[in-house]
Formats: structure tokens, C-alpha cells, sequence
């Protein structure tokens, strides 16, 4: 479905994305002056772990599964999970989180084996298991290991002889369709064989993973150089690394043929931005970055425009291409379907 040159963000951009952010070490409360009562730790060990908890003046603190965790009053009331605040059926909230105190404290907080119980000043009780207040903390989802991104360069990912699947497997198969979008996961691109050259067969495939994103361009676009849109695709020049429909309000991708004039930013920052847009260039127009694949009838290449560019070489004669753009929301949740982390 798509084109000869792809290039790829390598890790620089990975590391520069990397900078850590420190947090200060939390200002140690200062109690005396606030409460009157003592404050302590309450410490339990229920079944399988110890579980230590401070209520503090401005948030609850908990020590679980190795894990310190630090909750807003709010959002322990507007996260209540009982039957008047949350419609378990459609997995909505139906608490009105407006009209939650934001000065809220708990009345009282009690512990019983796994579960915590939060009492608030109207009577109302909510209650926490241990482990899904780990799991949904920001201290949690901190440690939680995110979809893995393997970023490369042409050698990398020439070396990775990452297989095509195959389009029957691809179409009748949850272990095709899961080991291709392993792959797209993985490397922002993938690649599926011996598809029926036919724009029939093209959007069978799309529809597999995903909804089709009609565009001006249509659902399914089939196209060649007949300058039958006044664009460059529909023309036999070279087309140098980019992301489509950048013009959109919501772009597959940013491109630099497509941007419209810079009129929203002062000359100096317009000045910061050419600086940066000269870095990106730079680093994706390196050879080394470059991963040109030769396109040929019944092989489809599906492409994340978010970490991906495309591009191609001019050509003479006759070539013809169709595909279609996807809509990420379908294909990462295809994705969670088969159980892949997206
Ligand atoms: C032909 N096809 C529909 C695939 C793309 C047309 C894209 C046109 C525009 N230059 C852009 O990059 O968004
Ligand atoms: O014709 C090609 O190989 C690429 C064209 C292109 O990038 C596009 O249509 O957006
Ligand atoms: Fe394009």
C-alpha cells in the first residue's frame, strides 16, 4: 500500500524525548501546626503484603507492593467505584465530579485485609482494593511497562528480518493478524504479502485492523500520475520524506510540502522552529536513516505516520498505487483485542 523510502526517527530523538524530569524529594509535612491529632502510620499486614498508610492534611499516602503512592482527596472521592457514583455495566462514572468539595477529607479511613474504606463527611463510604489503587496510582502506571518501540535505522531494522504475514494467515488467523500488528507495534511499519492485487483485497486488509478514515481523497484512494489532483503525488516526481494530511485538524502526521504559511508565532520563535525543523531534517535525511523498500503488486506496507515518514524516488512510466488511511483509536484498540499491550 505504501512507498519506497521510509525513514525513521532514530534513537537521538528517542533520547532527546528522554530527558528525565526530577522530582523534588516531597516537603516533609509539617504537622505541629496543622493537626491536632498524632500522626502515624498506620501499619497492617494484610494477607500477602505489609500496607502502611498516612493520611496527611492534603492527600493520602500509601505504602503498598513496594510501591509509595500519593492520592488527592478529590480524586479518591470522584474514582468512588459504588453503585450510585460509577455505572459498572457501561464502565462510566456517574458521579457529577462538579460537585465534589474540592477542601474534601475523609472522616475516616479503615483497612480490612485488602481493602481500604474511605468514609467522607456526608456519610458516604468508598471503598479501594489494595491492588487497583496500585495499579491505576501515577506512582503504579509509572512502573508499568509501556508497548515497547523499537527504534532503527535502515541497518537495524534490515538485520531484524522482520517477517511479512501472510495475507491468508493475516485475514483468517488472530495469530497472523497479532503477529503483524506485533511488528507495526514494534517498528512503526509492517508488511503483508501475497494480497490479491485489487483495491477489493487492499481495503479487506485495512478493514481487518481498522476503520477506514474517508478523506478528500475518498475511503479507498487508487491513484497514479495523471495529475488528476493538483498534487505531487499524482505526479511522477520525486517526493522527499513526509506524513500526509498535515493540513487536517487531525493530520495523520506533520509534512513540509503541505505546511501552510508560519503566521501564528512572532519572528523570533518562527526563528527557534526553523533551527529545529533544520535538526529533524537533518537527522532523517541521513542514509543511514533511509529504508527504501521496492513496492510491488500484492505486497501492502501498513505505516504509523507518527514515528514513520514515506517517501519515493521519480519514476517513468506506468505505476499505480491504492491504500487508505486508518484510524489510530481502531487500530491500537484492535491491537488490546488480541491481548498486545497499545
Ligand atoms: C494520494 N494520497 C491520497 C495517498 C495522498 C495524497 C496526499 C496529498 C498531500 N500532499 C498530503 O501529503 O497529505
Ligand atoms: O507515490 C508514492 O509512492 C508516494 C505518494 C505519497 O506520498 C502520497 O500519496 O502521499
Ligand atoms: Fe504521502
Amino acid at each position: 500500500m505504501w512507498y519506497h523510502r521510509l525513514s525513521h526517527l532514530h534513537s537521538r530523538l528517542q533520547d532527546l524525548l528522554k530527558g528525565g524530569v526530577i522530582y523534588p524529594a516531597l516537603p516533609q509535612p509539617n504537622f505541629k501546626s496543622l493537626l491536632p491529632l498524632a500522626v502515624h502510620w498506620h501499619h497492617t499486614a494484610s494477607k500477602s503484603l505489609t500496607c502502611a498508610w498516612q493520611q496527611h492534611e492534603d492527600h493520602f499516602e500509601l505504602k503498598y507492593a513496594n510501591t509509595v503512592m500519593r492520592f488527592d482527596y478529590v480524586w479518591l472521592r470522584d474514582h468512588c467505584r459504588s453503585a450510585s457514583c460509577y455505572n459498572s455495566k457501561t464502565h462510566q462514572r456517574s458521579l457529577d465530579t462538579a460537585s465534589v468539595d474540592l477542601c474534601i477529607k475523609p472522616k475516616t479511613i479503615r483497612l480490612d485485609e485488602t481493602t481500604l474504606f474511605f468514609t467522607w463527611p456526608d456519610g458516604h463510604v468508598t471503598k479501594y482494593d489494595l491492588n487497583w489503587l496500585v495499579k491505576n496510582s501515577y506512582e503504579g502506571q509509572k512502573q508499568k511497562v509501556i508497548q515497547p518501540r523499537i527504534l532503527w535505522n535502515a541497518e537495524i531494522y534490515q538485520q531484524a528480518q522482520v517477517p511479512s504475514v501472510d495475507c491468508q494467515s493475516f485475514l483468517e488467523t488472530n495469530e497472523g493478524l497479532k503477529k503483524f500488528l506485533q511488528n507495526f507495534l514494534l517498528y512503526g511499519i509492517a508488511f503483508v504479502e501475497n494480497v490479491p492485487p485489487t483495491q477489493e483485497h487492499t481495503e479487506k486488509l485495512a478493514e481487518r485492523i481498522s476503520l477506514i478514515r474517508e478523506t478528500i481523497y475518498g475511503r479507498m484512494w487508487y491513484f497514479t500520475s495523471d495529475f488528476s489532483r493538483g498534487d505531487t503525488a499524482y505526479t511522477k516526481l520525486a517526493l522527499d520524506r513526509h506524513t500526509d494530511t498535515t493540513y487536517f485538524q487531525e493530520p495523520c502526521g506533520y509534512n513540509n510540502y503541505d505546511r501552510a504559511v508560519i503566521n501564528t508565532v512572532p519572528y523570533d520563535v518562527v526563528h527557534r522552529w526553523y533551527t529545529a525543523h533544520r535538526t529533524l531534517t537533518i537527522e532523517l535525511r541521513r542514509p543511514e536513516n533511509e529504508f527504501w523498500v521496492k513496492l510491488k503488486p500484492g505486497r501492502v506496507l501498513f505505516i504509523d505516520n507518527w514515528r514513520v515518514l514515506h517517501g519515493r524516488e521519480c519514476f517513468t512510466g506506468y505505476r499505480q498505487l491504492c491504500g487508505c488511511y486508518l484510524t489510530r483509536d481502531d487500530v491500537l484498540n484492535t491491537a488490546r483485542l488480541l491481548g498486545l499491550q497499545a
